[in-house]
């Protein structure tokens, strides 16, 4: 029935590096332009990991070209998935915090693992850093202003019973039938004439996508503005030091 299967594969915790990210965008723009491709199931090779969302190491003591680069990549990607004519279904197989959720939240549907270690949420806040405009609209736009306002502020990462209750998955299932799952939702997906399904798709999601679009420029000089505080980089680093730490 035309449908990819995109496994992100960057042990060991699938964080979206600048190599991820191109690949990802790269990967998608030939599914995108191959009309044997009518749909695309997102998912993850690592273990109990679906992303741990943007790769931190990006964000912290590089040159502010390289910062800019990367948000950039960051945008691009995000405007992809959340604009694409494909149905993107998240098979979430693992934890996902920050950009790994917010990936999945640009899907069309979330079907989660039920493992109670697989939490989902934007959790920026307990990292001292803040989820940008466009990561909160994407939030609201799933959950609702309300949830989502809460989530944020708190960073709630919610295991899969609760991101059920509030909407932020669409289906939690045995952890041995994310794929198969999402496949019959895939099904259903596809049985929507393309033409009309998209038209809608972009009529629920433009306006969204609009904001960042007018403003891209602006938002990467906010985002290196952003991380190049000094507060912002010491944040970024204890937390780091604090997962490496976890180890010893
Ligand atoms: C007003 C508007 C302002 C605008 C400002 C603009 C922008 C700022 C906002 C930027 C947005 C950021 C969104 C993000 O996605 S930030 C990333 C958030 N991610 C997390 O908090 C997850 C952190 N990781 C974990 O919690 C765990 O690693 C785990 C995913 C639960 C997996 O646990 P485990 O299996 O036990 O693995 P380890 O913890 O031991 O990790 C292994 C290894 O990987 C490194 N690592 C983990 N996460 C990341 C990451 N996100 N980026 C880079 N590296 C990561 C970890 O340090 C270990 O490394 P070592 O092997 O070297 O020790």
């Amino acid at each position: 029935m035309g449908v990819a299967v995109i496994k992100l594969k960057n042990p060991p915790v699938n964080s979206l590096s600048l190599e991820v990210l191109t690949e990802f965008v790269i990967s998608l723009e030939k599914l995108e332009n191959d009309k044997t491709f009518r749909g695309v199931i997102v998912t993850s090779d690592c273990p109990g990991i679906f992303s741990a969302g943007l790769d931190l190491t990006e964000m912290c003591g590089k040159s502010q070209a390289h910062y800019a680069e990367y948000w950039r990549a960051v945008q691009e990607l995000w405007l992809r998935l959340y604009l694409s004519n494909l149905v993107l279904i998240a098979a979430i197989n693992g934890v996902s915090p920050a950009g790994g959720c917010l990936m999945s939240l640009t899907c069309d549907y979330r079907v989660l693992a039920d493992n109670p270690k697989y939490n989902m949420g934007l959790n920026e806040t307990l990292l001292g850093i803040v989820a940008p405009s466009w990561f909160k609209d994407t939030l609201v736009n799933t959950v609702g202003h309300r949830t989502a306002e809460r989530a944020l502020q708190l960073g709630l990462l919610f295991p899969p019973a609760e991101a059920l209750r509030v909407g932020m998955v669409d289906q939690v299932v045995p952890e041995d039938q994310v794929h198969s799952t999402a496949l019959s939702v895939m099904a259903q997906w596809l049985a929507v004439p393309d033409h009309a399904r998209q038209l809608t798709k972009n009529l629920m999601r433009k306006p969204t996508a609009d904001r960042l679009v007018k403003q891209r420029d602006a938002d990467i000089q906010y985002f290196l503005r952003f991380i190049s505080r000094d507060s912002i980089q010491k944040s970024l680093r204890v937390y780091l030091d604090k997962l490496r730490q976890k180890k010893g």
